[in-house]
């Protein structure tokens, strides 16, 4: 299954506009506008309970906005089967709820068919296990191919699971925090993974969400900073990562460097002197 074959518009691959998530009287999110066109990769910034994730879910086709429009791939959340919208969609989930002890190679299969456990009713053909050896490749778990699930560290957990949602040729990958917990090695091979990826597929877009400056692969385009449900900002990478507008999401005064492409984050000095 592929996009490019899907009837699913070429217009933006993301569109929301001034989207509310109300739960329990509370806004979880206020007045998101957002626009994701193919080729972009956003980060989604801000602090514990800012609203990532439940961006990331209404992005996901996983949950309903309270007000506001959701298009998902050119499609109106609320007018179409969530189920179907989410087939074309690469979301990462890191709380993949696996239990049985299946190989990488199984695992990264099981994306075909976006499910947990693998269809026994139907054995891969030759071009989807050339495809799983492809985006193994380009995730740097070809070694590991045979290793089993419950062996992996957390930073091969979560490369194998990147090429999982690669499998059905998606035109975007939603990613919630997929550097949380890796040591430093495993943290720059995976953003390697993404930046290779990105360069290998031009037409891709992406959404990453995480707290830290750190964790955001060179190859990210596109910021948007949210607090306390508002969006602070929104646009291009470099006119939003930026020490004034970082310190307004986080609040906090941090300083902010960009080296070499990437981002790192401090606490700007209190005392002057
Ligand atoms: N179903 C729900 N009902 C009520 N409140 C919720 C619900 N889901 C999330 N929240 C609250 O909404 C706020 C935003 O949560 P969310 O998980 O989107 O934040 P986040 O930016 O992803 O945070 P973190 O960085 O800690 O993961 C939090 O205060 C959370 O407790």
């Amino acid at each position: 299954m592929s996009l490019s074959a899907s009837p699913l518009s070429d217009g933006p691959l993301l569109r929301t506009r001034e989207v509310d998530v109300v739960r329990d009287g509370r806004y979880l999110l206020r007045g998101i506008s957002l626009t994701v066109e193919p080729g972009e990769h956003w980060a989604l910034l801000g602090a514990n309970g800012a609203g990532k994730s439940t961006l990331l879910a209404l992005l996901g086709a996983v949950s309903h906005p309270t007000r506001g429009e959701v298009d998902v791939l050119g499609r109106r959340l609320g007018r179409v089967d969530i189920r179907d919208l989410r087939a074309y969609l690469g979301h990462v989930n890191p709380r993949h709820p696996l239990r049985s002890p299946l190989t990488v190679r199984e695992v990264v299969l099981t994306g075909l068919g976006n499910s947990i456990e693998p269809d026994l009713q139907k054995s891969p053909t030759a071009a989807e296990r050339a495809r799983a050896d492809q985006v193994m490749d380009t995730l740097g778990i070809a070694a590991m191919a045979e290793a089993t699930w419950p062996t992996l560290s957390q930073g091969e957990r979560g490369r194998t699971l990147i090429a999982r949602a690669l499998m059905p040729s998606p035109r975007l990958l939603l990613l919630d925090e997929p550097a949380t917990g890796l040591d430093l090695t495993a943290r720059e091979q995976l953003l390697d993974s993404l930046d290779l990826l990105r360069h290998q597929h031009p037409e891709l877009a992406s959404v990453l969400v995480t707290h830290h400056l750190e964790e955001l692969p060179e190859s990210t385009t596109h910021a948007l900073l949210l607090r306390d449900g508002e969006c602070v900002a929104a646009g291009k990478v470099d006119e939003v990562i930026t020490t004034e507008l970082i310190s307004d999401c986080f609040a906090h005064p941090i300083r902010i460097t960009r080296h070499e492409g990437r981002w790192t984050a401090r606490a700007a000095a209190r005392r002057a002197g």
